[in-house]
């Protein structure tokens, strides 16, 4: 599923990652180095939960712990509910008209579903990360990473503004490259600038967890690793769950790694398997696994 998105250009300038690649991406099985988390983040619990649009059944019987400051990437093929399930995660599969769930989602032992609980507050929460980078066009890059603290905490203003705008920037390994045109248009970047700034917006109002939907699908490479070196970084702060196509990028930037599939198109997805990156990729349990990860389909 997409997002409504500004336009996307090549990544002329990619700010140099912190974090050397080969210390912060392993290859597949390697997993990524594990650092103490800066920030105890939380995890998420997700006990027989079915997604509907409507009358259509999308997601059958999902129950998996998302841990806490890991990656864990959501797998399969085209059409098995992976954007719907992320989705339901922070609610916001609710902004289409009839679909919901049924079942329970907790977010450190608190239903996101119980009854009186705004979803404007859950998606505060638990912030989302689309696949087209997706900046306010017409907004500076400036405002765009405060749009959503203005929301949130509406009389931040001034100084305390400037230093959560700057933290977030830097956070998301940016800083440097916008510092002194705060002011310009947030289209005005490349495609992995672009995304980078969605994540310092969705970083600035502090979350606990980030949800990706496959955020690197429209970037080049090199803007790519950027990304799954910033992934590497921002789970010592936050718990992540990224769904992705690209397997490369599972192993390489996941703690763990959910398989979805469908049996038939039209039936809905369900999860396979869940297990550590490592194993998914080198000895799954499930046959069904096996035959996606080595390419047999999907
Ligand atoms: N807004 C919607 N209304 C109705 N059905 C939808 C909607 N969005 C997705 N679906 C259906 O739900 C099922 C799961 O779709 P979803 O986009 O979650 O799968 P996916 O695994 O993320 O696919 P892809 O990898 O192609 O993005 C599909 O059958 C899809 O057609």
């Amino acid at each position: 599923m997409t997002e409504p998105s500004a336009d996307v250009r090549t990544s002329e300038q990619t700010e140099v990652p912190s974090v050397p690649l080969g210390q912060a991406v392993g290859a597949a099985g390697a997993s990524v180095t594990s650092t103490a988390p800066t920030v105890a983040a939380k995890s998420i619990e997700v006990r027989d939960l079915d997604i509907y649009y409507g009358a259509f059944h999308a997601v059958r019987g999902v129950s998996m712990t998302i841990k806490p400051n890991k990656v864990t990437a959501l797998i399969g093929s085209s059409g098995c509910g992976k954007s719907t399930f992320l989705r339901s995660l922070n609610r916001m599969h609710e902004l289409v008209r009839g679909a919901y769930v049924d079942g329970n989602v907790e977010l450190d032992g608190r239903d996101i579903y119980a009854s009186g609980t705004d979803p404007v507050a859950v998606r505060r929460q638990i912030g989302m990360v689309f696949q087209q980078p997706n900046p306010f066009p017409t907004m500076s890059i400036y405002d765009n990473v405060a749009a959503g603290l203005k929301l949130n905490r509406s009389k931040l203003k001034g100084k305390e503004l400037d230093e959560i705008v700057e933290r977030a920037l830097r956070g998301a390994h940016l800083w440097n490259e916008v510092k002194d045109r705060l002011d310009k248009p947030g289209s005005g970047l490349s495609g992995g600038q672009q995304q980078r700034l969605c994540i310092a917006r969705a970083t600035a109002v502090e979350p606990d967890v980030l949800l990706m939907d496959e955020p690197c699908s429209a970037l080049d490479p090199i803007a790519t690793v950027a990304i799954e070196n910033l992934i590497a970084e921002l789970k010592n702060r936050y718990t992540i769950a990224i769904v992705t196509h690209n397997m490369q990028q599972a192993a390489r930037a996941s703690d763990y790694t959910a398989f979805f599939n469908i049996d038939r198109s039209g039936d809905p997805g369900q999860l396979v398997e869940l297990d550590d990156t490592e194993t998914i990729f080198s000895r799954p349990a499930n046959p069904a696994t096996e035959a996606y990860i080595s390419g047999r389909f999907g």
